[in-house]
């Protein structure tokens, strides 16, 4: 193995540029050659690579996004846009790929392995929903976010006495909902894994207003329904000043918070490892704070398992 391809693909997340940045240097270390693959896989069928150098990776560490840029590019599932893609690679003389994505992008990285071109996928999404790892990179940095938006969501609703449903994104997965409700002090944490009594909720609010309290929080996760919706719903079972709030894309942004960072490093360094022992298809996870790696054709049928007894600790500190 003499040269190496990197892509980012599927939504941006905060440490993915760390990742690449690790990739980068620890194969340089190991008298590799780095190349760029810029917009996911988009980029590999059009042949948009560019080489990297350690100097080029320099003060990227810090940066929210990813400079080699992302995309959503659904032609890839196609059998023949595959193999563009592999030719390419053989034409740049790439011998194998670090792909950092989510679910999705895992596919096309087992598409590459089995065309011959060794790949390994590193888990780059804000929403924590991939199966066999307790952590994905840019999660941290994502919950961080949105704690310091509903922190300011609070002061307002406070001085209006409101309640506020603030939605949270993860796609099918309630981990940001759930890590972000916990760190806010959330009346209640609404996710898609869960069933729900909205009856129950507003009679925790009005309870809250009861005791004194100046405000309330709805944390809901993106899968459940929308904010305006389940503010709807709410009405039906309390007199609420309540306001819908979505907090969108700027959870994919910024800079990535310390975990991020250092575990993007350690995840970029061991892919590069995994493919100097000539590995490929597999996905590199977490378990209890250590790096795992599992078949990426398992991850298709797993299932992500949230930490749901955040849940269970917010039920038990309200009051029945
Ligand atoms: N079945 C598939 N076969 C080959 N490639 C795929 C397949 N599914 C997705 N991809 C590629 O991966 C890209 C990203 O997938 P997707 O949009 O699902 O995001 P993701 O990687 O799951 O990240 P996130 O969910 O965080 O946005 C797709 O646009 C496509 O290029
Ligand atoms: O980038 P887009 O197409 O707006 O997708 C948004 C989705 O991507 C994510 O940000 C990451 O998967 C989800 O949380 C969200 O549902
Ligand atoms: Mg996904």
């Amino acid at each position: 193995m003499k040269r190496i391809g990197i892509l980012t693909s599927g939504g941006d997340a905060p440490g993915m540029n760390a990742a690449i940045r690790a990739v980068t240097k620890t194969a340089i270390h190991h008298g590799l050659e780095v190349m760029g693959i810029r917009y996911g896989f988009a980029g590999l069928v059009a042949g948009d690579f560019v080489p990297l150098t350690a100097e080029d990776v320099d003060h990227t560490i810090n940066q929210g996004g990813t400079f080699l840029y992302s995309a959503r590019y659904p032609e890839f599932a196609q059998e023949n846009v595959q193999k563009k893609g592999a030719e390419q690679l053989r034409k740049h003389g790439i011998d194998a790929v670090i792909v950092i994505g989510g679910d999705g992008s895992y596919h096309g990285a087992l598409a590459l392995t089995r065309l011959g071109i060794n790949s390994v996928g590193l888990p780059g999404t804000i929403d924590n929903d991939i199966p066999y790892t307790e952590y994905t990179i840019g999660y941290d940095s994502a919950c961080r976010t949105a704690m310091d938006a509903i922190d300011k969501i609070r002061d307002t609703a406070s001085s209006h006495h409101r309640v506020f449903i603030v939605n949270v994104m993860g796609r099918e997965c309630g981990d940001i909902a759930m890590r972000v409700g916990v760190a806010s002090g959330a009346d209640a944490i609404v996710v898609p894994e869960r069933d729900y009594d909205i009856k129950k909720i507003a009679k925790t609010l009005k309870q809250g207003f009861a005791d004194g309290k100046d405000h309330g929080l709805v944390v809901l996760a993106e899968g459940v329904m929308s904010a305006d919706d389940f503010r709807k719903e709410l009405l039906k079972y309390g007199d609420f000043d309540a306001r819908a709030n979505v907090l969108g894309h700027m959870q994919r942004g910024g800079s990535p918070t310390v975990a991020d960072r250092v575990n993007a490093t350690k995840m970029g360094n061991y892919a590069v490892n995994l493919l100097l022992d000539g590995k490929g298809g597999l996905a590199v996870g977490m378990e209890n704070g250590k790096l795992n790696t599992h078949d990426i054709l398992d991850l298709f049928d797993g299932k992500h398992e949230g930490d749901y007894s955040l849940l269970d600790v917010n039920e038990e500190m309200t009051k029945d």
